[in-house]
Protein backbone atom coordinates (compact mmCIF):
# COMPACT_ATOMS: atom_id res chain seq x y z
CA UNK A 1 0.00 0.00 0.00
CA UNK A 2 1.53 3.30 -1.15
CA UNK A 3 1.89 5.91 2.34
CA UNK A 4 2.04 9.04 1.34
CA UNK A 5 5.20 10.99 3.66
CA UNK A 6 6.46 14.28 2.88
CA UNK A 7 10.35 14.96 4.17
CA UNK A 8 11.63 18.73 4.61
CA UNK A 9 15.83 19.25 4.44
CA UNK A 10 16.28 22.54 6.28
CA UNK A 11 19.74 23.75 5.84
CA UNK A 12 22.31 26.32 5.23
CA UNK A 13 25.51 26.23 3.71
CA UNK A 14 27.89 29.42 3.11
CA UNK A 15 29.84 28.32 0.33
CA UNK A 16 27.63 25.57 -1.93
CA UNK A 17 29.46 22.71 0.03
CA UNK A 18 26.60 21.95 2.50
CA UNK A 19 23.88 22.43 -0.10
CA UNK A 20 25.47 19.68 -2.02
CA UNK A 21 25.29 17.37 0.43
CA UNK A 22 21.67 18.55 1.34
CA UNK A 23 20.40 17.86 -2.43
CA UNK A 24 22.04 14.17 -2.00
CA UNK A 25 19.75 13.84 1.54
CA UNK A 26 16.58 15.27 -0.71
CA UNK A 27 17.52 12.33 -3.83
CA UNK A 28 17.41 9.32 -1.15
CA UNK A 29 14.23 10.69 0.57
CA UNK A 30 13.01 11.10 -2.76
CA UNK A 31 13.54 7.53 -3.55
CA UNK A 32 11.59 6.11 -1.25
CA UNK A 33 8.02 5.29 -2.47
CA UNK A 34 5.54 7.76 -1.73
CA UNK A 35 7.58 10.33 -0.53
CA UNK A 36 7.28 13.81 -1.21
CA UNK A 37 10.48 16.23 -0.58
CA UNK A 38 11.03 19.86 0.61
CA UNK A 39 14.50 21.31 0.42
CA UNK A 40 14.20 24.80 2.16
CA UNK A 41 16.75 27.27 2.90
CA UNK A 42 17.36 28.71 6.24
CA UNK A 43 16.78 31.97 5.06
CA UNK A 44 14.18 31.31 3.30
CA UNK A 45 12.31 29.25 6.46
CA UNK A 46 10.03 32.25 7.00
CA UNK A 47 7.56 31.50 4.13
CA UNK A 48 7.92 27.27 5.04
CA UNK A 49 6.92 27.31 8.55
CA UNK A 50 3.36 25.68 7.55
CA UNK A 51 4.48 23.45 5.32
CA UNK A 52 7.17 22.27 8.02
CA UNK A 53 4.52 21.73 10.29
CA UNK A 54 2.86 19.50 7.64
CA UNK A 55 5.96 17.42 7.22
CA UNK A 56 6.17 13.53 8.92
CA UNK A 57 10.22 14.10 8.91
CA UNK A 58 12.67 16.90 9.01
CA UNK A 59 16.34 16.05 8.29
CA UNK A 60 18.95 18.73 9.12
CA UNK A 61 21.71 20.18 7.84
CA UNK A 62 24.61 22.84 8.39
CA UNK A 63 28.24 23.48 8.05
CA UNK A 64 30.60 23.38 10.63
CA UNK A 65 31.78 26.76 11.36
CA UNK A 66 34.38 26.80 14.84
CA UNK A 67 33.08 23.71 16.51
CA UNK A 68 29.01 23.94 15.73
CA UNK A 69 26.40 24.82 12.97
CA UNK A 70 26.78 27.91 11.49
CA UNK A 71 25.19 30.85 13.04
CA UNK A 72 22.43 31.25 9.87
CA UNK A 73 21.71 27.19 10.94
CA UNK A 74 21.82 28.85 14.78
CA UNK A 75 19.42 30.95 13.92
CA UNK A 76 17.12 29.18 12.50
CA UNK A 77 17.33 26.99 15.72
CA UNK A 78 16.52 29.66 18.03
CA UNK A 79 13.47 31.18 15.41
CA UNK A 80 11.77 27.54 16.40
CA UNK A 81 11.63 28.50 19.94
CA UNK A 82 8.94 31.39 19.10
CA UNK A 83 7.39 29.67 16.02
CA UNK A 84 6.86 26.22 17.22
CA UNK A 85 7.89 25.37 20.91
CA UNK A 86 6.28 27.98 22.74
CA UNK A 87 3.04 27.58 20.65
CA UNK A 88 3.58 23.93 21.43
CA UNK A 89 3.70 24.55 25.20
CA UNK A 90 0.79 26.99 24.82
CA UNK A 91 -1.58 23.42 23.72
CA UNK A 92 -0.89 24.11 19.86
CA UNK A 93 0.91 21.73 17.57
CA UNK A 94 4.36 21.11 17.42
CA UNK A 95 6.89 18.89 15.84
CA UNK A 96 6.64 16.23 18.85
CA UNK A 97 5.57 13.54 16.29
CA UNK A 98 7.87 14.03 14.02
CA UNK A 99 11.13 12.05 12.49
CA UNK A 100 14.51 14.05 12.50
CA UNK A 101 17.90 13.51 11.54
CA UNK A 102 20.63 15.42 10.96
CA UNK A 103 23.93 15.79 8.87
CA UNK A 104 27.21 18.49 8.35
CA UNK A 105 29.91 19.25 6.31
CA UNK A 106 33.31 21.02 7.01
CA UNK A 107 36.45 21.20 6.15
CA UNK A 108 38.68 18.72 8.40
CA UNK A 109 38.34 15.15 8.04
CA UNK A 110 37.34 15.34 11.98
CA UNK A 111 36.69 19.36 12.21
CA UNK A 112 34.70 18.69 15.22
CA UNK A 113 31.37 17.80 13.15
CA UNK A 114 30.29 15.31 16.40
CA UNK A 115 30.04 18.29 18.18
CA UNK A 116 27.34 19.52 15.06
CA UNK A 117 25.84 16.15 14.84
CA UNK A 118 24.98 16.57 18.44
CA UNK A 119 24.09 19.85 18.68
CA UNK A 120 21.60 19.01 15.82
CA UNK A 121 20.40 15.74 17.88
CA UNK A 122 19.69 17.26 21.37
CA UNK A 123 17.70 20.52 19.13
CA UNK A 124 15.25 17.84 17.79
CA UNK A 125 14.95 16.42 20.85
CA UNK A 126 13.82 19.47 22.78
CA UNK A 127 10.93 19.58 20.04
CA UNK A 128 10.66 16.15 21.33
CA UNK A 129 11.29 14.44 17.69
CA UNK A 130 11.75 11.06 16.97
CA UNK A 131 15.89 11.04 15.80
CA UNK A 132 17.01 8.48 13.34
CA UNK A 133 20.61 7.97 12.86
CA UNK A 134 22.77 7.07 10.47
CA UNK A 135 22.43 3.02 10.67
CA UNK A 136 25.59 2.46 8.59
CA UNK A 137 28.96 1.00 10.24
CA UNK A 138 32.08 3.23 10.14
CA UNK A 139 33.04 2.72 6.80
CA UNK A 140 37.25 3.56 6.15
CA UNK A 141 38.37 1.74 9.46
CA UNK A 142 39.95 -1.56 7.84
CA UNK A 143 42.65 -2.44 5.17
CA UNK A 144 40.01 -3.66 2.86
CA UNK A 145 37.98 -0.58 2.81
CA UNK A 146 38.73 2.85 1.39
CA UNK A 147 37.64 6.42 0.98
CA UNK A 148 35.12 5.22 -1.29
CA UNK A 149 33.27 3.66 1.59
CA UNK A 150 30.12 4.77 2.54
CA UNK A 151 30.11 6.28 6.34
CA UNK A 152 34.22 6.88 5.49
CA UNK A 153 34.41 9.57 8.10
CA UNK A 154 32.56 6.97 10.96
CA UNK A 155 29.92 8.83 12.36
CA UNK A 156 26.78 6.70 13.83
CA UNK A 157 24.44 10.25 15.16
CA UNK A 158 23.88 11.66 11.46
CA UNK A 159 25.86 11.70 7.97
CA UNK A 160 29.20 13.75 8.05
CA UNK A 161 31.15 15.14 4.62
CA UNK A 162 34.22 16.64 4.07
CA UNK A 163 35.34 20.07 1.55
CA UNK A 164 38.50 20.65 1.01
CA UNK A 165 38.88 24.34 2.22
CA UNK A 166 39.91 25.70 -0.92
CA UNK A 167 37.96 24.54 -3.64
CA UNK A 168 34.47 25.16 -4.72
CA UNK A 169 31.22 22.42 -4.61
CA UNK A 170 32.01 20.83 -7.72
CA UNK A 171 34.63 19.51 -6.44
CA UNK A 172 33.59 18.15 -2.90
CA UNK A 173 32.17 16.96 -1.04
CA UNK A 174 32.92 13.34 -2.53
CA UNK A 175 30.57 10.49 -4.23
CA UNK A 176 31.32 8.94 -0.99
CA UNK A 177 30.22 11.20 1.42
CA UNK A 178 27.60 12.19 -1.18
CA UNK A 179 26.41 8.57 -1.37
CA UNK A 180 26.49 8.60 2.98
CA UNK A 181 24.18 11.32 2.44
CA UNK A 182 21.58 9.79 0.12
CA UNK A 183 21.57 6.61 2.64
CA UNK A 184 20.47 9.08 5.46
CA UNK A 185 17.27 10.49 3.43
CA UNK A 186 16.16 6.99 2.24
CA UNK A 187 16.72 5.71 6.02
CA UNK A 188 14.36 9.01 7.28
CA UNK A 189 12.05 8.75 4.76
CA UNK A 190 11.77 5.16 5.24
CA UNK A 191 11.21 5.22 9.08
CA UNK A 192 8.92 7.79 8.22
CA UNK A 193 6.48 5.72 5.78
CA UNK A 194 7.29 2.87 8.56
CA UNK A 195 5.78 5.20 11.20
CA UNK A 196 3.03 6.81 9.41
CA UNK A 197 1.33 3.21 8.29
CA UNK A 198 1.74 2.36 12.00
CA UNK A 199 0.28 4.91 13.28
CA UNK A 200 -3.39 4.72 10.46
CA UNK A 201 -3.46 1.29 11.38
CA UNK A 202 -3.53 1.72 15.69
CA UNK A 203 -5.91 4.63 14.90
C1 LIG B 1 33.51 30.76 9.75
C2 LIG B 1 33.99 29.40 9.35
C3 LIG B 1 34.33 28.49 10.34
C4 LIG B 1 34.75 27.21 10.00
N1 LIG B 1 35.02 26.31 11.00
C5 LIG B 1 35.33 25.03 10.66
C6 LIG B 1 35.52 24.06 11.69
O1 LIG B 1 35.30 24.27 12.87
N2 LIG B 1 35.88 22.81 11.29
C7 LIG B 1 36.13 22.49 9.98
O2 LIG B 1 36.50 21.37 9.70
N3 LIG B 1 35.92 23.41 9.00
C8 LIG B 1 35.52 24.65 9.31
N4 LIG B 1 35.26 25.55 8.32
C9 LIG B 1 35.29 25.12 6.93
C10 LIG B 1 33.89 24.82 6.41
O3 LIG B 1 33.20 23.93 7.27
C11 LIG B 1 33.96 24.19 5.01
O4 LIG B 1 34.58 25.10 4.13
C12 LIG B 1 32.61 23.79 4.49
O5 LIG B 1 32.78 23.04 3.30
C13 LIG B 1 31.72 24.98 4.21
O6 LIG B 1 30.44 24.53 3.82
P1 LIG B 1 29.47 25.46 2.99
O7 LIG B 1 30.10 25.64 1.62
O8 LIG B 1 28.20 24.69 2.91
O9 LIG B 1 29.36 26.73 3.74
C14 LIG B 1 34.86 26.84 8.63
C15 LIG B 1 34.54 27.77 7.65
C16 LIG B 1 34.09 29.03 7.99
C17 LIG B 1 33.69 30.00 6.91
Amino acid sequence: MKQAITVAVVYHSGYGHTEKQAQAVAKGAAAVEGSEVLLVKVDQVEQYWDRLQQCDALIFGAPTYMGSASAQFKGFMDATSKVVFNAFQNGGAGWGDKVAAGFTNSASRSGDKLATLQQLAIFAAQHGMHWVNLGLAPGHNASTTSEDTLNRHGFFLGAGAQSDADTGPDLGPSQADLLTAEHLGKRVAGVARQLAAGRKILA
